[in-house]
Parts: C-alpha cells; structure tokens; sequence
C-alpha cells in the first residue's frame, strides 16, 4: 500500500463499475474520485492527481479525447484505459496517444491496483529525473561565453582568477548580458565542475515554495509536506548554487541564506538538525541594491556577504564588436541542432544589427536570430528577415521626446508592453528585464489591462 493514498480518478460511464472501483480503490489505499466522462475528468485535473483510470467509451469526451488532452496539459500523469474490447489497434492508439497502459474488462483487480500503483510509481521517478534536468545545467566551457572586446576579456580573466576560489560572487548587469552563462562558466572553471551546478531563480516561485526549493523540508513540516524533500543547497553539494535575481529574495529568508554564507550550516523546514553545507554560492542581479537596503528590503549584511567578489557584465551596446561574433555563434549553435546548412550574414542584416542599442542585451540578439534563421532564404539573413522592433535606436531622442506629455501610468503602460513584446510575450523574463518581481507584472499586467499582445506603440 501506498504511504499516503495515491490520489485517483476513475473515469467510467458505467455507475456499477465505477462505484465497485471506486469501493476496492479505497481498500487497496488509493483516495478515488470518480466521473463518467472526459470532460469531468479534465476540470478534476485543476486539484492534485497522482493517476487516471479511463474508460474508452464515454459521452461528451471519449476516452482517446481526453487521453489527448491529458498528454497535453498533464504529460506526467500516468494514465491506464480500461477498455471492454481487447482490441490491438485500438490499444496501440491508446499507447501512442501517451498511455500508461492498456486493460481490458474483465480484469483481475489485484493486477490493475498494482498496474496504477507502479505507473504511479514510474512517473514519480520521470518527474524527479525532469526536475533534476531542468536544475542541473549542463556546465558551460570556455567556448560557449563569446568574449571579443577588451571588456568582456577582462572580465573573463578576472572571472577565471576567481573561479577556483569560494568567495562569494556577486554577477551585476542589465537583463540578458550573461550572467547566468558567466555563472556556469565559472562553475566549469572551479575545482567543483564535476558536482552539481544548480539554478534557482527567486522570484520565480511564491514565498513558501522557494524557503522549500532552497533548503528542503521535513516530513510533516506542513500541510501537504507528506514526505521530507531535499533542497537545492543539499542538492548542490560539493557544486555551485546559483541564485538569480537574489533581490527578490524575500526579506524573511535573508536571515538563512546569511546563515548558510556566514556559518556554512542549514536546517530544513521543519528540521530540528543543523546540516552542514558544503555549497559555492554564486548570485546575480540587475537591481542597484542601494534602495532594496535603504527601503529596508534588502539586509545590508546579507549584501556584503554575497558580494565578496563583484563582477559587472557590461551592456551589449557597448560592446558593438561583439553583435556580429554572437551573433554568428547562435547561428551556428542554431544549425547544428537542425542539422541544416549554415546560414551567413548579408551586409545589410550586419549593417542594421550594428545599429541597434540592444537595450535586452545578448538574449534580444539570441532571440532576434533564432526568429531571423526560421524565415531566411537561401540560408542567408537579409536585413528584411530582421524582424521586430530593430530598426530605430530603442533610447533615441525621437521616443524620449515622445513620452513627453504622457502620464506615469501611460508610460508605465509603454514600458511593460514593449518589453513583453521583445520578451515574445514571456511574463517571467518581462520582469526581470524590467527589475520587477514576476507577482509585479502580473499585477501591473491586470491594472494596465495589458496583455502581450497589445500594441504598445509610441
Ligand atoms: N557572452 C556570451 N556568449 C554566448 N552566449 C551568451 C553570452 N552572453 C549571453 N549569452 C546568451 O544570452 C542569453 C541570455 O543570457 P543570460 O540568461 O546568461 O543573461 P542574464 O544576464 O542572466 O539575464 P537575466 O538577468 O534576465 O537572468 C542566454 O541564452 C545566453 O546563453
């Protein structure tokens, strides 16, 4: 039996069969909630589930409608058919559409309460192997940061200088210059490169979350913490813990994460232990922390803890000479992942790339490219396939003098919008580009009545 009751919808327009499944589920440890058609089962999803057990045929959604959109919308839910014609075609559509696996009626129940029991079971490790993906970035090498100009090499070398050392760094500079990518690369350059390197992004995720995300809870720390979980410091051990957008860390957790620098020990949420962390902490942000400090939103001593060692990643404006050797980096990174030919640069896409101001940095260029070397011909960018809002100055006179006149919320209004428009309409990205929390922009977002979409000309 499971330690705690998988959570488990049973889907099935037969009422007999249902409520004998629904009675031998919660004999078998599972918590059911039955509905007799896919649509039902869909609104059921916006609560926790752990598995779906599907009839194939129901009113409203069949069960290979549903199945589709649960793929969709749930790709990590397992989900079983149970279906009344043992039918191959019919159970390899069912399989290709992203099912667990297949059951035909009659069945035995003990084999099916083992069959929803171990799906669960798979797709809790495919979750774990998901996440551990999704924070463990491969490590960077020298090759992956483009460093032409003589500021970006100094800061290399200073970079590599500290690399190997424990201090902590602190990464500054404008939204999209590179900070996370310097942070890899210093990880790879440190005698921790074959350990974790670890990202969390703080305010990517609501208060209670990231304490947990970041040192870990017990089990029964608090409602829901049915198991103890390991954070990202524990995770990282031996590696490299790099904290995005450190600003937004809540005041509440400062105390902690001062802890952790300062005595190189944590607890767990919970926890009555004192753990000791062995964890190389790198930060990075585009915020100016004297008015978090003066504001009393950011502790004084916290920021000089984490920025033993400062390093500033210069504006892509000014370094010019760098726009066309990056971007002919992403090119090439972009066609051997197609497999395509190479794609060049005409004169007058390089022409109006340097005339540009890149007020989002490396990352507006990356995804200007991208774009570009989706539409070009002939594998080659003209300055036509350069679409998006390139072709003046971004800070020009022309929109300063423009925003003259114009209230602090039309202006407001201008900012938000043109920035989601350069970040293809991605909140999180929004925000950090603009330097405010992602709970902010959406705030901001319904205030304004804005949506990526809107056009947000001068
Ligand atoms: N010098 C560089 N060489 C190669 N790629 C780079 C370089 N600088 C930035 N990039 C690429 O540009 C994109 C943005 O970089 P990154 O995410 O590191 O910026 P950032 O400063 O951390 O941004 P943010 O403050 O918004 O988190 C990434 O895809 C990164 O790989």
């Amino acid at each position: 039996m499971p330690n705690s009751p998988y959570n488990l919808i049973i889907a099935d327009d037969d009422s007999t069969i249902r409520n004998l499944l629904s009675i031998k589920a919660t004999q078998h440890g599972f918590r059911p909630a039955t509905v007799s058609n896919g649509q039902e089962v869909l609104e059921m999803m916006k609560d926790h589930v752990d598995v779906v057990l599907l009839d194939l045929h129901m009113p409203k959604m069949d069960g290979f409608h549903c199945l589709q959109e649960l793929s969709k919308s749930h790709p990590l839910v397992p989900i079983i058919i149970l279906s009344g014609e043992n039918d191959a075609s019919s159970a390899m559509k069912a399989v290709k559409l992203g099912a667990h696996d297949y059951i035909t009626k009659p069945f035995d129940l003990n084999l099916l309460f083992t069959t929803l029991r171990n799906a669960k079971k798979y797709s809790h490790i495919q979750r774990e192997n998901q996440s551990l993906k999704d924070s463990i970035s491969p490590a960077a090498t020298s090759t992956d940061v483009i460093a032409y100009s003589a500021p970006m090499k100094k800061l290399m070398a200073n970079a590599k200088k500290v690399a190997h050392l424990d201090s902590s760094i602190l990464l500054t500079g404008e939204s999209g210059t590179g900070k996370g990518v310097l942070a890899r690369y210093m990880h790879a350059q440190s005698d921790r490169a074959d350990k974790p390197f670890i990202t969390v992004s703080c305010p990517a995720l609501p208060r209670e979350l990231l304490e947990s995300e970041l040192f870990g809870h017990e089990k029964g720390a608090f409602t829901g913490a049915l198991k103890r979980r390991v954070g990202k410091i524990e995770a990282a051990k031996g590696g490299t813990l790099f904290l995005d957008e450190i600003g937004d860390l809540p005041i509440d957790l400062q105390p902690k994460l001062l802890n952790v620098l300062q005595d190189k020990e944590f607890q767990r949420i919970g926890g009555e232990q004192t753990l000791p962390c062995d964890v190389r902490i790198i930060t990075a942000t585009n915020i100016d922390f004297k008015e978090k400090i003066k504001n009393k939103e950011f502790r004084e001593d916290l920021y000089y803890r984490i920025s033993v060692i400062p390093l500033e990643l210069p504006a892509l404006r000014t370094r010019p000479e760098e726009i066309i050797p990056l971007s002919e980096h992403f090119l090439k990174r972009i066609t051997l992942q197609r497999g395509s030919p190479s794609i060049v640069i005409s004169k007058s896409a390089t022409k109006k790339l340097l005339q540009y101001d890149w007020p989002g940095n490396v990352r507006q260029l990356e995804n200007l490219i991208e774009r570009a070397s989706a539409f070009c011909e002939d594998n080659q960018i003209d300055a036509d396939d350069l679409v998006g809002n390139i072709d003046s100055p971004s800070n020009s006179d022309t929109t300063t003098n423009s925003l003259a006149g114009k209230t602090l919320a039309e202006i407001e209004k201008i900012a938000i919008g043109q920035t989601l428009d350069l970040c293809n309409g991605n909140k999180a990205e929004s925000a950090r580009t603009l330097g405010i929390s992602e709970k902010s922009i959406y705030n901001k977002m319904n205030r304004l009545n804005l949506t990526p979409t809107t056009k947000t000309q001068l």
